[in-house]
């Protein structure tokens, strides 16, 4: 099935399930932030590995000690879509593991 831009109304009630992650326009995103530079870096590997697993990629920053995502659809013309939850979902089930916050 063809996906699909979510309503406004459709990203919020999904994104209770992903306390930490919030909609900006149209992109969903959210800040982890870590005890140093190594464990936010690492992360950034895990989320590429995943993202390429998905064949969908977020925006992605790294900064000292936080890494930063936003992510909409581009087959769409850049809304949200149910892939984009579905990376956040993926992103947030690795994120305790390294030490996220
Ligand atoms: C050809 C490739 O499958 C597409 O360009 C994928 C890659 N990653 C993507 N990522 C995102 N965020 N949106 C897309 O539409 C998208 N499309």
């Amino acid at each position: 099935m063809a996906v699909e831009p979510l309503s406004q109304k459709d990203v919020e009630v999904r994104l209770q399930e992903l306390p930490g992650w919030s909609a900006d326009g149209d992109r969903i995103t959210r800040t982890y932030s870590f005890g140093g530079h190594f464990p936010a870096a690492a992360m950034v590997i895990h989320i590429a590995q995943i993202q390429e697993e998905l064949d969908h990629h977020a925006e992605v920053v790294l900064g000292y000690n936080t890494v930063s995502l936003a992510v909409n659809t581009h087959s769409v013309g850049g809304k949200v879509t149910d892939l984009d939850l579905q990376l956040a979902r993926r992103v947030e089930a690795i994120a305790a593991g390294h030490g996220a916050r």
